[in-house]
């Protein structure tokens, strides 16, 4: 069946409604109507969500030349080739295309083939199993709905803030031209990445951070080594400060940034009264579920809260079962791959209920658990260095009370680390589960470790015993050997 927008609908009951068609949706709407149900998207603006026009892709973009730079810039015999600045239009450009204009007629196409209708507008439920799009169309589901509406960026509760127009992650990912000055707030992954990708593009950028350090969820060395490479490119970190008031006079005019600490030395358009100027200020201080409005309150759910779901994503205390939260909005994972993983575990359990199969595969690592997404969520910073990490950190680790022993070892001493850049810079840990001899987590910090994730991925979620680890061999001279390195470490 061709997708639909939204008048010339060709019915109004399916098996399953899915609310929202960024990649949890959409890959939630393929899963299902993979396992044999008819299906329906309600989708407000763009087929593909944040992440293919605002988050993950653009940025994406942003940093590619950013990090490609870096790394030719170590490589000797190539580092005269690339010491001019990026050319900031051209990357721009890129990014436009890679967004495909902030044009969603591709991922239509995709449903279309897929034969998963679509219609367009603002979903919102209307008691149970039904939706109502814009307020007019009503849409009911035989099996299940699944609220796949994602998450938008917070403004911290700061006087001046709202009015002064602030970049989110939506701006700072979609920008036309790069800003002289800008203030980044919050250190977190927006805040690093987005301050590593607009130095490089040519702004002066001070970054604020209220913690005593960058990417505070990961091993410590991940935000030291990221927050050195960030000042030897140019830009500015302050710890420890908050932000107190936010000013801009007009539109389109600086902005200036009351901090509430002891006076520092000011980075660009700093002032002796703790006061910053600049072009533009992007908050990039963590995500809030797009539930305000989309009817929780006709099924006695609180608007505006994070989903709380069981490891099938099914929303617990709903009656009947039928209402499912897949990807950011349950607030489990806040990442794409975590949200498709959810809505592959999800559709299989929604097929398989409307099947009436008597007994799920509900055990951890089951069919009908999402399990990976608390155990062994893989996430790639893409700063210059790189930071992948997949599993417990050594603090998350003893916080969960496991007994562990830590082994950490220094990237660059690899025979490949030393051929893939002078001066290679990183470090890798592992977390070892002493009572039963696998992996909690692994850390890399890096050039081009991104790549080396899922190797760690596939030991800690596959619960790969060390003493068989052992035998898996790393190519020489490739950066993989560390993890020689590290087991011959950890068996002495
Ligand atoms: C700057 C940035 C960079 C990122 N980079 C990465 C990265 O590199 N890798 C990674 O894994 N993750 C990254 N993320 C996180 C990633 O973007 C999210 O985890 C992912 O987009 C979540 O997918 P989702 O489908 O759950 O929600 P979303 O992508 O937010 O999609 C939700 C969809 O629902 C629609 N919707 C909302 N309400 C309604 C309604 N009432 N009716 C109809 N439709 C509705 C929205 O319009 C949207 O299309 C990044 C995030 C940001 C902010
Ligand atoms: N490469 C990637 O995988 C990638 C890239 C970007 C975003 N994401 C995901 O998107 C989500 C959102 O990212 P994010 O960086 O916005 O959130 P985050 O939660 O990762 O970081 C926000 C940071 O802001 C700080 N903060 C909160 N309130 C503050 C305030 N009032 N003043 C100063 N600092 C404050 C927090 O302490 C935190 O360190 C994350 O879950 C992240 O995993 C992933």
């Amino acid at each position: 069946m061709a997708a639909t927008e939204a008048s010339g609908a060709a019915q109004d009951e399916y098996d399953v409604i899915v609310l929202g068609a960024g990649p949890t949706g959409e890959n939630l709407a393929d899963r299902a109507h993979a396992a044999g149900l008819s299906t329906v998207v309600v989708e407000t603006e763009l087929v593909g969500g944040e992440c293919s026009y605002w988050a993950c892709m653009p940025s994406k973009a942003l940093l590619r030349p950013v990090t490609s730079r870096a790394e030719a810039g170590r490589v000797p015999g190539l580092k005269d080739a690339v010491a001019g600045p990026l050319d900031a239009p051209a990357v721009l450009a890129h990014r436009d295309a890679v967004t495909s204009y902030w044009k969603d007629d591709g991922q239509v196409r995709w449903l279309d083939s897929a034969g998963i209708d679509l219609v367009r507008g603002h979903g919102r439920l209307a008691g149970p199993r039904r939706v109502v799009v814009d307020g007019e169309r009503v849409l009911t589901a035989r099996h299940a709905v699944a609220v796949c509406t994602g998450s938008r960026p917070v403004l911290p509760p700061v006087p001046g803030l709202a009015e002064a127009r602030p970049w989110t992650s939506r701006e700072a990912t979609s920008a036309k031209s790069v800003p002289g000055r800008l203030v980044v707030v919050g250190g977190g992954v927006v805040g690093v990445e987005m301050a590593t990708a607009w130095r490089a593009l040519g702004s002066s950028v001070t970054l604020l951070v209220r913690g005593d350090g960058l990417l505070p969820r990961m091993e410590p060395f991940a935000g030291r080594l990221v927050a050195e490479a960030l000042a030897e490119a140019g830009a500015y970190l302050r710890t420890g400060v908050e932000v107190r008031e936010v000013r801009r006079e007009a539109p389109g005019g600086p902005v200036t940034v009351v901090l509430d600490s002891p006076p520092g030395p000011g980075g660009p358009g700093g002032t002796p009264r703790d006061e910053i100027v600049a072009d533009e200020l992007l908050i990039a201080t963590g995500r809030a579920p797009r539930t305000d409005d989309i009817g929780l309150e006709t099924i006695g759910l609180s608007p505006g809260s994070w989903l709380d779901v069981d490891d099938s994503c099914r929303v617990t205390g709903v009656t009947g079962g039928w209402l499912y939260g897949v990807g950011d909005v349950n607030h489990r994972a806040l990442l794409t791959h975590q949200g498709k993983y959810q809505a592959r575990i999800a559709g299989a359990a929604i097929g398989a209920r409307a099947r009436g199969v008597p007994i799920l595969e509900t055990d951890p690592w089951g069919a009908h658990a999402a399990t990976a997404d608390r155990r062994a969520v893989p996430q790639v910073v893409f700063t210059d260095p790189e930071v992948a990490s997949v599993g417990l950190t050594a603090a998350a680790a003893e916080r969960a009370g496991y007994r562990t022993r830590v082994v950490d070892h220094d990237l660059g001493a690899v025979a490949g680390a030393f051929l893939y850049a002078d001066g290679y810079r990183g470090r890798a840990r592992m977390v070892v589960d002493l009572d039963r001899e696998v992996l909690l987590g692994v850390t890399f910090v890096g050039p081009g470790v991104g790549e080396l994730l899922h190797s760690a991925s596939v030991a800690v979620a596959g619960e790969v015993p060390l003493e068989r680890l052992w035998h898996a061999v790393p190519s020489y001279p490739t950066i993989s050997e560390v993890w020689l390195r590290l087991l011959e470490s950890y068996r002495g």
